[in-house]
């Protein structure tokens, strides 16, 4: 499959996301923040980093890019859509997906290997998954607390759609320490840890996120 990743100026992640996709099996395709059109991509990336400085708040102004109007369209459509830590911000600023990631409750920036649990492999960013499998994956961010209304909370828990939760110590004080969500249809997935950074032994975090790029190949032939 041929699958965009979006670079916004202050993009950090997009070089590492185009490669996992790579190792998923996929043809990556730069996208500008700036493009007028998908370049006939079956599956969009929107990667982590501090897109426009974060100014405002973080995926605030992204969400403006001309690209977004194409995103959001083609997400509305059921292409696959999956915003990685600020890709996850961009998309609840879009409102493709409800709630909002606020600042860390310590006040800190975190980094580090995050175990996981996959709560839902029906989508078609986990479908390589069991559900249920326990998963450690990097996370770094400085706004990554999960928050929505109690309402939007039980509906996300009565729907499955949470996609992801932290394991052990809540890292962040998301609540119900979600760490991933989607949208009713379950094409488009915000993730706040990075499995784009969990795809090759090499760099000491493990392989877990690769799923999340094979998952695409599964999903494509159910
Ligand atoms: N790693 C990232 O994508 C960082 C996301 C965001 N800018 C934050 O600090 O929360």
């Amino acid at each position: 499959m041929k699958v965009g990743v979006v670079t916004f100026p202050g993009s950090l992640d997009d070089v590492d996301a185009q490669r996992a996709v790579g190792l998923g099996g996929h043809e990556a395709v730069a996208l500008w923040h700036g493009d007028a059109d998908l370049r006939g991509v079956d599956a969009v990336v929107l990667p982590g980093g501090f897109s426009y400085g974060d100014y405002l708040r973080c995926g605030a102004i992204s969400r403006f890019s001309p690209v977004m109007t194409e995103v959001v369209a083609a997400a509305e459509r059921g292409m696959p859509v999956l915003g990685i830590c600020n890709g996850f911000q961009v998309l609840c600023e879009s409102h493709l997906l409800p709630g909002a990631l606020i600042r860390n409750q310590r006040q800190k920036f975190l980094c580090l290997d995050q175990p996981l649990r996959i709560e839902n492999n029906r989508t078609p960013w986990t479908s390589a998954y069991d559900e249920g499998a326990e998963v450690t994956i990097v996370l770094k961010n400085g706004e990554g607390s999960f928050v929505a209304d109690t309402e939007t909370l039980d509906r996300l828990e009565g729907e499955g759609r949470v996609v992801a939760r932290y394991l052990g110590a809540n890292p962040n004080g998301s609540l119900r320490d979600i760490a991933g969500i989607c949208n009713e249809r379950g094409n488009v997935v915000g993730l706040m840890p990075h499995p784009e950074h969990s795809v090759e032994e090499l760099t000491g975090s493990g392989t877990d996120g690769l799923g999340f790029f094979t998952s695409l190949v599964a999903a494509a032939f159910a």
